[in-house]
């Protein structure tokens, strides 16, 4: 068995990933008690496709999004790339290791940080957890300090270790278990919704530390998010997967490009205008009072924009892309194509 490791800097690219896949067995069981006793004694299996080939390389420094609609598969990859769970087929090597061996050298090399989990004790104050993280990571005692120190104050968090994580806002606790889980300075990090649930100014907050973080110490972020002002905000490159195939890798612009096949017309009307007249220029996105958004096809641009401003009562007109957010959504729900 070849347990080779690899140091870092032989790698070109920090994350490997070649022809990934995991398929899942569920069991099948009939309703009623012949059902039952069946499952009991002659379980029958299906199979779920939860990853298929997937295949993409992160560089140093790189931080990434990682989009997909529900059950598209992002957290499966994460846990086949932290080594939580072994890969059905396909090759994966971060900073150099094969996450599955689970050696102690690979989980100092990286960290998983999971929005709806919790590593920080409940009932005690968060510095306490770290120091038993310290034990673990072998951390000195000096540089344990030191880095509590500058994670704490890059994270706004002063003050506040010494308090039980239940007595800390959601917010908080939050960028307490981002300085639990960047305490070892792991070099590669993988986020799956580091945001969920948080308010405006604490998702801010997250990112400006996330975003400090990568700058300081070059650390390579793969990261999941459903609030796309993570994703611009962060990522400069995007990869998208759809029932467990990479459908597109590439940058976040290149991919309003190739998915958002219409562009967002804004008119300022002088006067209200009835709907269905309006309604045969394009789909409209909003209307609030004499305000109206359209998207129209990128094609069909030039025709309906001459046809609005020859037709319609106008104070004002503007053509841009449409809102990211719209485009992914709309992406997730119709399916990609492609
Ligand atoms: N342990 C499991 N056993 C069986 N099926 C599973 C298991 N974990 C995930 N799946 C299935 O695999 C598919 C991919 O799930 P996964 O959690 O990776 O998606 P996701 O992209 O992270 O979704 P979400 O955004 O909702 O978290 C889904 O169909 C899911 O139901």
């Amino acid at each position: 068995m070849d347990i080779t490791i690899h140091p870092l800097q032989e790698f070109m690219s920090i994350i490997e990933v070649q022809g990934l896949s995991k398929t899942y067995p569920v069991a099948l069981k009939q309703p009623g008690l012949k059902g039952t006793l069946n499952h009991f004694f002659r379980r029958t299996y299906r199979s779920i496709q939860a990853v298929q080939d997937v295949s993409f390389t992160l560089d140093t420094g790189e931080i990434v999004g990682f989009l997909g609609p529900n059950g598209a598969g992002k957290t499966t990859t994460l846990k086949m790339l932290t080594g939580l769970i072994h890969p059905s087929s396909g090759q994966v090597r971060v900073a150099g290791y094969i996450p599955f061996r689970r050696q102690p050298q690979f989980l100092k090399k990286m960290s998983l940080v999971m929005g709806q989990k919790q590593q920080l004790l409940w009932d005690l104050p968060a510095l306490d957890s770290l120091k038993i993280n310290a034990a673990v990571y072998q951390i000195p005692e000096a540089e344990f300090k030191h880095r509590v120190q500058e994670l704490s104050q890059l994270l706004a968090l002063e003050g506040k270790l010494t308090q039980p994580m239940r007595k800390l806002s959601l917010g908080e606790r939050m960028k307490a278990e981002l300085l639990a889980a960047l305490l070892h300075h792991p070099p590669v990090l993988f986020l799956d919704e580091p945001t969920l649930g948080l308010d405006v100014n604490a998702q801010a907050a997250v990112r400006e530390f996330l975003r400090e973080y990568n700058r300081r110490y070059e650390a390579t972020i793969l990261l999941t998010s459903h609030y796309m002002a993570d994703i611009t905000a962060l990522c400069q490159r995007v990869l998208l997967i759809h029932e467990g195939q990479l459908m597109y890798d590439g940058s976040l612009d290149g991919l309003l490009e190739r998915f958002a096949p219409y562009r967002e017309v804004k008119v300022e009307l002088t006067e209200l205008v009835p709907l269905e007249q309006l309604n045969q220029y394009g789909e409209i996105e909003t209307m609030e009072g004499r305000e109206v958004r359209f998207l129209v096809r990128r094609e069909d641009l030039t025709r309906t924009v001459a046809q609005l401003l020859a037709q319609l009562p106008l104070e004002d007109l503007s053509v841009a892309d449409p809102p990211i957010e719209e485009v992914i959504g709309r992406l997730f729900k119709q399916g990609v194509e492609g």
